[in-house]
Formats: C-alpha cells, sequence, structure tokens
C-alpha cells in the first residue's frame, strides 16, 4: 500500500507545482493554532498556491478542531532521540479539482482548464456545505474522516440529506480505494442508514479494507459520532481498477 501512498502523494506534488493550478486568495486561512500551521506546511508547502480545503476554518467546531489537533499531533512523532519522524496517520490535502490528484498525461490540460470542480468543494461559503478532513493509516489500512455537516446540506428537516451521506462515504471509500489499489471506479455502494445525523454535527467517518481480489476491492465503511456511542450508518463498497484512460476518456 505504501507505493501506492507513495505516488498517490507525488502525484500531488507534481501537479500542486503546475502553473496550470489556479489561486483562490479569498479561501487563505488566517489565524490557525501552531501544530495547524505545521501541518499545513508539512508534506505539501508547494501547494501553497491552491487552496487545501482541508485545513481548518473559522467555521470549524470545538469538535472538529479538537479531532483535527488529536490526529494531526499523530502525524508527527519524536523518537526518542529528539528526532521528529512521520506518525502513524497521514494527513491528505483536499483541493477542488479532482484532476490535481491525477499525475499527469496528454489529456491533462485540456482538461484541466474546463469548469470541472470536485462535488464536494464547490462551495465557496466556509461552513455552509462539506466541511471534512481524511487522515490515512497506511499500516491499519485505515482511513478517517473528520466531517462536519453545514446547513446547505438539509435533509429531512434539521437533518442532513442522505445523498449528502452517501457523497462523503463515496468521497473517504473512493480516496481509501485509490491509496490502496491505485486508479478505481465504485462500482458498488451498500448504505444502511441507522440513524439521523443532525445539521452542524461532526461525524467521523471510518474505512477500512476488506480485502482485494483481482482488480476488485472491498471496502466497508461506518459513520459515528465523535465519542463512537452512536451508529449513523454502515456501509460496503465495491472499487474495480481502470485504466486511467478509462477515467479521463471514458474508454
Ligand atoms: C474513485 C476515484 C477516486 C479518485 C480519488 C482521487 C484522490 C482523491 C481525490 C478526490 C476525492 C474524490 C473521491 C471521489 C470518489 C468518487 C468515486 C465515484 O463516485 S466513481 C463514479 C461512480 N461509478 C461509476 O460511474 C462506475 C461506472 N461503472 C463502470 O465504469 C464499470 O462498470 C466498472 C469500471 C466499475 C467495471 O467495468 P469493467 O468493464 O472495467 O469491469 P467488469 O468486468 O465489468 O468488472 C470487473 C469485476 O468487478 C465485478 N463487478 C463490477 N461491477 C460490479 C457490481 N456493481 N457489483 C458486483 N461486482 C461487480 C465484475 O463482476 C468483475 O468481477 P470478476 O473479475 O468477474 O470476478
Amino acid at each position: 500500500m505504501s507505493t501506492h501512498l507513495g505516488r498517490f502523494l507525488r502525484g500531488f506534488r507534481s501537479l500542486g507545482s503546475s502553473p496550470l493550478v489556479r489561486t483562490h486568495p479569498s479561501a487563505r486561512v488566517s489565524s490557525r493554532p501552531a501544530s495547524v500551521r505545521a501541518i499545513a506546511t508539512f508534506p505539501l508547502s508547494i501547494f501553497s498556491k491552491s487552496r487545501d480545503y482541508s485545513l481548518p476554518n473559522s467555521s470549524w467546531g470545538p469538535e472538529m478542531m479538537q479531532l483535527y489537533e488529536h490526529y494531526t499531533s499523530q502525524c508527527e512523532v519524536e523518537t526518542a532521540a529528539g528526532e521528529k519522524v512521520g506518525g502513524p496517520w497521514k494527513r491528505l490535502p483536499s483541493y477542488n479539482r479532482s484532476l490535481k490528484y491525477a499525475t499527469g498525461g496528454v489529456y491533462l490540460s485540456k482538461i484541466i482548464q474546463s469548469k470541472a470542480r470536485l462535488f464536494t468543494r464547490n462551495i465557496r461559503e466556509v461552513g455552509a456545505a462539506f466541511e471534512y478532513v481524511l487522515f490515512v493509516n497506511e499500516k491499519e489500512q485505515r482511513c478517517l474522516c473528520l466531517f462536519q455537516a453545514g446547513h446547505l446540506l438539509e435533509g429531512p428537516p434539521g437533518n442532513v440529506h442522505g445523498g449528502a451521506i452517501a457523497t462523503m462515504i463515496d468521497t473517504v471509500t473512493g480516496t481509501h480505494a485509490t491509496i490502496l489499489s491505485g486508479p478505481v471506479m465504485t462500482a458498488n455502494l451498500n448504505i444502511n442508514y441507522r440513524s439521523p445525523i443532525p445539521l452542524g454535527s461532526t461525524v467521523l467517518i471510518e474505512s477500512a479494507l476488506e480485502k482485494k481480489e483481482g482488480r476488485k476491492t472491498f471496502v466497508t465503511c461506518k459513520v459515528t459520532s465523535t465519542n463512537g456511542s452512536k451508529v449513523h450508518t454502515e456501509s460496503t463498497a465495491l472499487f474495480v481498477s481502470i485504466n486511467v484512460s478509462h477515467l479521463l476518456l471514458g474508454q
């Protein structure tokens, strides 16, 4: 898996340094605690031109911030000799164009000029829709998402729309499967909605590898309250490995 993660992050870097990547100055985070500043510059400081949506903003409530600080502190640990080394978790940066995650190719420049935007990152008002950050634990083959649901995601009165929940589960499991297996598409997504998610609340979305069989990667995913006491949804997903040309050209 580390090979895929390495490739994945290298893909981020090579595209982040591209002059084609546009700036969103309005979206900069102004006042952040020291640990947040540290993670903001690690390991992808070359992305300074693009807004990294996974960093804290003024809409994040105390629960989001507390959890963010907790997992961020586990991204870098100190050895007995006082040396700082990578910890069990890695934060994944997040941009509003999915092609920034691809590694390039002949079609990239044509597509990057289009108006396409990542579904979960296309609302500019902070806190209005999908506020989330993903952390990956390579050793445990787990991915954890801290998700704060904004007021534009209403379904049943006062609660989050089931489609918005499915979107987040697809995002977390899809990103996780990509890290595990390289380029994939969602082939199947099963969701059991167990209890509603109140608008404005923060929940944990946790994805784990179940098994790999040839081109198929099976992932399980649970959405729970932040203390784990309440299960909101349980789901399973199947991802099928594809050629990048399938993703870019539909072939
Ligand atoms: C996922 C991308 C993640 C990118 C992450 C980048 C970094 C992070 C960046 C940004 C985060 C955003 C993350 C967003 C994530 C969103 C993901 C989506 O929503 S993807 C859109 C919705 N999905 C589609 O539109 C697929 C449409 N379907 C297809 O294109 C094909 O059906 C495909 C590729 C899935 C499979 O087609 P074939 O022709 O390549 O392969 P065949 O032979 O049909 O299947 C291969 C094996 O899989 C089984 N299979 C296929 N579909 C199945 C199904 N629905 N149920 C059970 N088995 C299935 C088959 O039975 C076969 O199994 P046997 O090898 O024979 O054992």
